[in-house]
């Protein structure tokens, strides 16, 4: 079986491959050991010297990542010594770090942004997932989970799509396979696909359904993590018999917002297009004569709620802005601290 034509391979890194070494995608990542999918099989990879030299985390591979690399004689081993350019990709801040970025997964097709069509539905939270994907680069799909315990269906899809234009929106059950089918389309050979959603939304149920236990069982890093911090341990990724791949890494389950103005102008189109109408353009939409946004909430065509939720937004980003500056400056002093310290030891040792 051609592995890499079956998942993914595209004729743009034959090249690559031929004149470079072998290519490969990798499937998981720990502790800077890397488990790739090649041509041959599946290689335990380690890092070429070269990218011990690169502070940069966003040079390292990540999950989804293709990569290129050279075989280590007569084993089944390999050794990362290139990455190929990524089409999307999830990060976040490393905590407590200046600009150091994680990276969660990269080259994602389709994030899909998962809640249950009952209590746990929360429009606001949809939101959220929604600038967290535009700013990805991947293509956001909204799946409504258990609709076999719905019954006001036309309620919750009103809703989404009074948050997420022209964003497709899938309802499914994992009990019944409603709906299942019609999903696992979009995860056709070579297509890869992430889940964002809450715990108990029905992620794991939603895997399973997708890959109707035909999956081939990806070895689970976590369970040599000695850490145990998840307690369930679950695949990280998942080849469908359909050739398509799922992505449900923890770090895309606890994945938070953390900076992203161009998802800001994205997910809140509406809203920004109604503030140009205003009269005045530094407009505060609040009691302006001429106010689009203001007149909007009025007549009930923009929801009070809505705009408010745009309102906390965008404060949350400028909080996390500021914060990540004093974290930037706070390491800058400490790292002319420390030089200040060896220059002085210098001194007098000299004297
Ligand atoms: N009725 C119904 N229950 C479902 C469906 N899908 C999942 N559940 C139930 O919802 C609960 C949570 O499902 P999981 O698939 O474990 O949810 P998860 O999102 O993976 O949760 P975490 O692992 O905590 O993130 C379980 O009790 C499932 O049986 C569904 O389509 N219909
Ligand atoms: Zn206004």
């Amino acid at each position: 079986m051609n592995l890499i034509e079956k998942y993914g391979w595209t004729n743009k890194w034959e090249e690559k491959m031929i004149s470079q070494g072998i290519a490969g995608r990798v499937l998981l990542e720990h502790k800077n050991l890397y488990r790739v999918i090649t041509n041959e099989g599946e290689w335990l990879c380690s890092l070429s010297g070269k990218f011990k030299f690169d502070h940069d985390r966003e040079a390292f591979p990540a999950v989804g990542d293709w990569v290129v690399l050279d075989r280590m004689p007569g084993e089944e081993k390999g050794i990362i010594q290139e990455v190929l350019p990524r089409s999307s990709q999830f990060s976040r801040k490393v905590a407590g770090m200046t600009t150091d970025i994680q990276l969660i997964a990269v080259n994602v097709d389709y994030v899909f942004l998962v809640m249950s069509l009952n209590h746990d539905f929360n429009v606001r939270r949809l939101e959220r997932y929604l600038l967290a994907a535009w700013d990805s680069g991947a293509t956001p799909i909204v799946v409504l989970t258990k609709k076999d315990t719905c019954d006001d269906l036309a309620y919750y899809i009103n809703e989404v799509e009074s948050v997420a234009f022209g964003v497709d929106i899938f309802t499914v059950s994992s009990v019944t396979g409603e709906g299942i089918d019609e999903l696992s389309v979009l995860l056709s050979a070579g297509k890869t696909g992430a889940l964002l959603g809450s715990s108990g939304v029905g992620k794991s149920s939603l895997i399973n359904a997708l890959s109707r236990e035909e999956v081939m069982a990806v070895s689970n890093i976590r369970e040599d993590d000695s850490k145990g911090r998840h307690t369930t341990t679950h695949r990280e990724l998942s080849l469908l018999p359909s050739g398509g791949l799922l992505i449900d890494t923890p770090g895309m389950r606890e994945f938070q917002l953390w900076e992203s103005s161009e998802g800001v102008s994205a997910s809140f189109k509406d809203i920004e297009e109604l503030a140009d109408e205003c009269r005045f353009r530094d407009c505060k939409h609040q009691k302006e004569p001429g106010c689009a946004i203001r007149e909007a909430i009025t007549t009930g065509s923009l929801k009070e709620e809505r705009y408010k939720s745009y309102l906390k937004l965008l404060k949350e980003l400028a909080h996390i802005e500021r914060k990540n500056d004093i974290v930037a400056r706070k390491v800058e002093r400490d790292k002319w601290k420390q030089v200040t310290k060896i220059q002085r030891s210098n001194y007098k040792k000299k004297k």
